[in-house]
């Protein structure tokens, strides 16, 4: 089950590197973040998944003493971001967004200078080997490509080895194989023990790389758990989707009823939306036999599917379930 579907299941203990409560962010009045509470926990990659404009930034930029919260408090390593400033600057590596860096200087100098302000860096040759940084070292950060520059920032970010680390959507504009090379460092550094913050409105970098997973949109915390938990969770249990393409406005609750007469003995039931104009999503017990019985429905209705799928659910399901709408 999972840990927590309801904003208030989410606990703190002692061994939370970073604990949200109750955090109120607003701009022109408008409450941005709007009562959140996230916890993070130091050996594991904690995911903060939701739409454009959700909260997201403004959460972890509050919780890097970036922004002060209107209201609620935030603690990182049981400190607070913005008055113990100072002694969280060592401990905790940050990557921005819009990365952060100077313009003028060259990438290799910006992370050498960064790492000569830790007592005990990393090595800077291996990390930009790694990290592909070695390729542009000579280039000035103002002539990087977006993709670049994300990966300089990252590098800046893990150099002074953190305990805790805030990485702003990390592998946007990266190329695969750049992405590849990003989640294998998120992975080691969850091995080394450190907590890592991740942002992102991507589900499968949420699903694939994320322990715990926190759900939010329009500033409230949704959902939160593991990615299995989230997946799982009731009502529909360990159900399948069917998807398909085809001509918009078919109605679905004839399709639902035909599909529960195939399966009369499941726990769960089916049910069906047009997630986008002409894309739909069937969730239930799928089998050979509900997708026999889907495609035998479409040819009544002398409709061709230009796609039909079958897959277990993901994130945007859930997503979608909790909010009607899209991730992205
Ligand atoms: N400095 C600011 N002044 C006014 N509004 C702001 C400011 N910073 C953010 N906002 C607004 O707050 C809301 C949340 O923005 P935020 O950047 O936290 O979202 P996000 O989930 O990180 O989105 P994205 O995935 O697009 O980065 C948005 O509507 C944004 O326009």
């Amino acid at each position: 089950m999972p840990t927590s579907i309801a904003p208030s299941g989410v606990v703190p203990t002692a061994d939370h590197a970073v604990v949200v409560h109750q955090l109120v962010k607003r701009y022109g009045g408008r409450d941005v973040v709007d009562g959140l509470d996230l916890v993070a926990r130091a050996g594991a990659v904690t995911a903060v998944l939701g739409p454009n404009g959700a909260g997201k930034t403004t959460t972890v930029e509050c919780c890097e003493g970036l922004r002060t919260p209107d209201a609620g408090s935030v603690r990182v390593l049981g400190l607070d971001p913005v008055a113990d400033a100072r002694a969280l600057r060592p401990r905790v590596g940050v990557m921005l967004q819009d990365g952060g860096l100077p313009t003028g200087a060259r990438a290799g100098e910006v992370l050498r200078h960064v790492a000569a302000m830790y007592a005990a860096p990393r090595d800077t040759g291996e990390l930009s080997e790694r990290l592909g940084v070695d390729l542009f070292a000579r280039t000035t950060v103002r002539r990087l490509s977006g993709g670049q520059r994300q990966r300089l920032a990252l590098a800046a970010a893990v150099v002074g080895r953190p305990e805790v680390v805030f990485l702003d959507e990390p592998s946007a504009g990266m190329d695969p194989q750049s992405r590849h090379a990003v989640w294998e460092l998120v992975r080691e550094l969850r091995s080394d023990g450190v907590a890592v913050v991740l942002t992102t409105h991507l589900m499968d970098e949420a699903e694939d790389l994320a322990d715990h997973v926190h759900v939010v949109d329009r500033g409230r915390l949704l959902a939160s758990g593991t990615v299995h938990d989230l997946l799982t969770t009731e009502p529909d249990g360990d159900a399948g989707t069917l998807r398909f393409d085809t001509v918009a406005g078919l109605d679905l609750a004839p399709l639902t009823a035909r599909l529960s007469t195939v399966t009369p003995d499941a726990a769960t039931g089916w049910s069906a939306a047009e997630a986008e104009p002409g894309s739909y999503v069937v969730t239930g017990p799928a089998d050979p036999r509900t997708l026999a019985e889907l495609t035998a429905w479409l040819a009544d209705h002398d409709v061709l599917a230009g796609r039909i799928t079958v897959g277990r659910r993901t994130l945007e399901d859930v997503f979608l379930d909790l909010t009607g709408r899209h991730l992205r």
